[in-house]
């Protein structure tokens, strides 16, 4: 039975998150902690209607299954319907999907779960028709905590149908690794219908996400559009998960509902937003090679992270947690933001180069003593990759 697996990055976002929903530049980076999405098909049964499509979720734990007849009588038989035009759920869909997982029993403190089933079921069904088949997915990333675990979902698992679909051409494995690409076309069309997956997980992405996770690297976002930035210098960066759930969806609601009740102010914070973004983005490619022009680099790039950070608590998607670990960090002179919807999550924390080990130690342990979760990641690299098997 052969398998199609893929495997798609996490991000961070180094300036611009919800202002960039509105419009603002923004800037995010890969990172090399991945969701691996794998399917096989299975052969469909001679008797009309049998079979089913399986979906074993490893973080959670569970394991969900419809009967193919079932599919098809929520979404008719649209087999190879319009691969190759991704085109938005409608809000009939989103209101069947939700009765069909109403009957599913997902446990009260996992309810979360059923956004991400429902992208599930709409991208196996838009991408495959309801023809029988078991997909599995892992990820490295915490979930809901502001790493992009939705996108690098919607990514991998987009790209895993779209190569079973015979619609996108995976290219030979890397040197070295049995991982390989896809042509920036059919990237192109991964990347097209991971972003109606993340339409379902979010309400109104601004599509920074699943472009990141996608094609990887370090990118400037702007409505829609994105250019890659070379970064001469390595960003390296501490993540704290606060480890407070939150929800992007509700998040990203809240803050044009801010946006609603006072449009001016809301409007000059997400200007200054998109000044911070495009400053960073050309700091970010500056060539610096002494410590004193790399030192100069950081300065500025920890003072725009900050500025950034003002202006996050401004609409409202601070937490007490991620205070306590801004506030912890500048004991050591070191400058944090949040990262993602924020609201509790991940923050990031920049660490120069020239930092002494032991005080980055020092620092992990202080913020670790609070019950949060510290871990460094490598920034910008591999988007969406594919393998068999
Ligand atoms: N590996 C996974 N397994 C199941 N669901 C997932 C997985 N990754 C993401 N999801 C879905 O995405 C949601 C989290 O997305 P979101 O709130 O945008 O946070 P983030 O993208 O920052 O992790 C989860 O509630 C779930 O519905
Ligand atoms: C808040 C936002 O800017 C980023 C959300 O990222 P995450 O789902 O919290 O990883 C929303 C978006 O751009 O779609
Ligand atoms: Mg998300």
């Amino acid at each position: 039975m052969e398998g199609f697996r893929a495997r798609a990055p996490g991000k961070i976002i180094l300036a611009g998150e919800h202002a960039v929903v509105h419009g603002s530049a923004a800037v995010a980076a890969a990172i090399d902690l991945y969701t691996h999405s794998s399917l096989h098909l299975l052969p469909a049964s001679e008797e009309d209607g049998a079979g089913a499509v399986e979906v074993d979720l490893r973080d959670t734990g569970l394991v969900f299954s419809w009967p193919c007849a079932r599919l098809r009588e929520v979404f008719g038989d649209r087999a190879g319907a319009a691969v190759n035009a991704p085109r938005p759920c409608s809000s009939n869909e989103l209101a069947s999907m939700a009765k069909l997982l109403e009957q599913e029993d997902i446990p009260e403190d996992k309810i979360w779960l059923a956004a991400g089933l429902s992208a599930f079921l709409y991208l196996y069904t838009s991408i495959l028709g309801c023809r029988p088949g078991k997909a599995v997915v892992k990820s490295d990333l915490p979930l809901g905590a502001g790493l992009g675990s939705s996108a690098a979902f919607s990514v991998s698992l987009s790209g895993a149908l779209l190569a079973a679909a015979g619609a996108v051409r995976p290219q030979a494995a890397d040197a070295g690794t049995e991982w390989g690409s896809f042509h920036k076309e059919d990237l192109e069309l991964v990347n097209q219908w991971a972003f109606q997956g993340e339409k379902i997980i979010h309400g109104k992405p601004s599509g920074i996400d699943n472009a990141v996770s996608t094609f990887g690297s370090m990118i400037k976002f702007k409505k829609g559009e994105f250019t890659n930035l070379k970064s001469s210098n390595p960003v390296k960066m501490l993540i704290t998960d606060t480890r407070v759930g939150r929800n992007t969806k509700a998040l990203v609601a809240g803050v044009s509902e801010r946006a609603s009740r006072h449009p001016d102010a809301m409007a000059s914070v997400i200007s200054a937003v998109n000044s911070i973004s495009e400053e960073l983005s050309s700091i970010v490619e500056l060539a610096a090679d002494d410590e004193v022009a790399i030192t100069a680099k950081e300065e500025k790039l920890a003072e725009l992270m900050e500025m950034n950070q003002g202006l996050l608590q401004c609409m409202g998607v601070s937490h007490c947690a991620i205070e306590t670990v801004l506030r912890t960090t500048l004991k050591y002179n070191l400058v944090s933001k949040l990262t993602g919807a924020g609201g509790g999550g991940c923050v990031l924390t920049l660490i120069p180069s020239l930092l002494p080990n032991s005080v980055l130690e020092k620092t992990t342990t202080e913020i670790e003593s609070h019950g949060f979760r510290c871990f460094q990641v490598k920034v910008g690299g591999r988007g969406l990759q594919f393998c068999r098997g």
